[in-house]
């Protein structure tokens, strides 16, 4: 590709530093105490707790170590997905989304309206998946979201259906940690996640891009949900807005370590305790990446608001309750098509 493509150019304000500054990163926090174990023992993880609440806190985002996801099936995982997207074009869009069930193979997606420079393969936590029909809040009928299967390789839907409970296990365990972060019992957000999660997977491929100071591989976004569990590959291109001064920070790659962060429903359930960060994707004049991400969403129905924990007299519910399904949607509905409006965000409900 050697012409500027517009549609891939983001606004002079939003185009990325080739070289970020260097500074200390995210916060990495080992989860010794708590692999393998179940949350119940407060004591021996009371420093772990407030090292998470310190992290959602001041970052929003942290990588997490020792986390007890094995790295061999994390190994199969990537290079599963290597040997998918180096297929042809035409095998890949035999996997591809289409406009009822917004999962699969897609290489067009866009974030604010700007072509993100990457191809995707989404796949379900759970097959089918129930979500509304539309984002209209009137309209009751649901849909079923499925999973396509890819014949190539042939283990990558068995390799990723047990990454994906992987995944599971330990996205209840960090909302655990997160729970008791904010002084609620362990299992206070089980029930959200018990029946009929919308959780799914992402493979992210970044192609080497010709023009990387105009482009980015995810444009400036906050992720939807509750909990994202992040799997990136040795080249780095991640950015986070750190809060302290609004600068893009690059989250150096580390081995084996998994980065996480707070979604828009977490900031939403904390009353704006906890922040969903903007974050971002570099892309790279020589090198491809790759990533993993893990989006833990709750069920279509949950109505998300302010947990009454969370707020009081001095400090009322800064949100009116919206419905996660419509929510999602609505958003994935920008994601595929251009539009006149920005899409949608938590803000659009604050109570002002
Ligand atoms: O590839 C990455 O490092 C992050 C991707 C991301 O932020 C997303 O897919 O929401
Ligand atoms: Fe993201």
């Amino acid at each position: 590709m050697g012409e500027v493509d517009l549609a891939f150019i983001q606004d002079p304000e939003h185009r990325p530093k080739l070289s970020p500054i260097q500074v200390e990163g995210i916060p990495i926090i080992d989860l010794s105490p708590i692999t393998n174990q179940t949350v119940s023992n407060l004591s021996s993880i009371e420093s772990l707790v407030k090292e998470i609440g310190s992290a959602c806190k001041e970052w929003g985002f942290f990588q997490v170590i020792n986390h007890g996801v094995s790295l061999t099936l994390r190994q199969r995982l990537d290079k599963a997905s290597r040997m998918f997207f180096a297929q042809t074009l035409e095998e890949k869009k035999k996997v591809s989304r289409d406009e009822i069930s917004l999962i699969g193979y897609y290489d067009t997606e866009l974030t604010k309206n700007v072509r993100d420079w990457k191809e995707v393969f989404d796949f379900l936590a759970k097959d089918p998946t129930f979500i509304p029909a539309s984002s209209d809040e009137h309209d009751d009928r649901l849909i079923q979201w499925t999973n396509a299967s890819p014949e190539y390789p042939s283990n990558f839907r068995n390799l990723i259906q047990e990454y994906i409970e992987e995944m599971e296990k330990l996205s209840f365990k960090l909302m655990e940690l997160i729970a008791l972060s904010l002084g609620l019992e362990a299992k206070r957000f089980e029930e959200f996640f018990m029946k009929d999660q919308t959780s799914f997977i992402r493979f992210n491929h970044y192609p080497p891009c010709p023009y990387p100071h105009l482009a980015l591989g995810v444009g400036r976004h906050k992720d939807g949900g509750a909990l994202t569990i992040l799997a990136q590959d040795e080249v780095g291109g991640l950015e986070v807005k750190r809060k302290a001064d609004q600068e893009w920070v690059p989250v150096k790659p580390t081995p084996d370590a998994y980065i996480i962060n707070v979604g828009d429903i977490i900031q939403v359930w904390s009353n704006d305790l906890y922040e969903s960060v903007e974050h971002r994707v570099m892309v790279n004049y020589e090198k491809e990446r790759f990533s993993i991400p893990f989006f833990f969403n709750p069920a279509h129905d949950t109505e998300v608001k302010p947990l009454e924990e969370m707020t009081n007299e001095e400090n009322p519910s800064k949100y009116r309750a919206y419905k996660w399904g419509k929510f999602l949607v609505h958003r994935k509905g920008s994601n595929f098509k251009k539009q006149n409006e920005e899409n949608i965000q938590i803000y659009h409900y604050k109570i002002a």
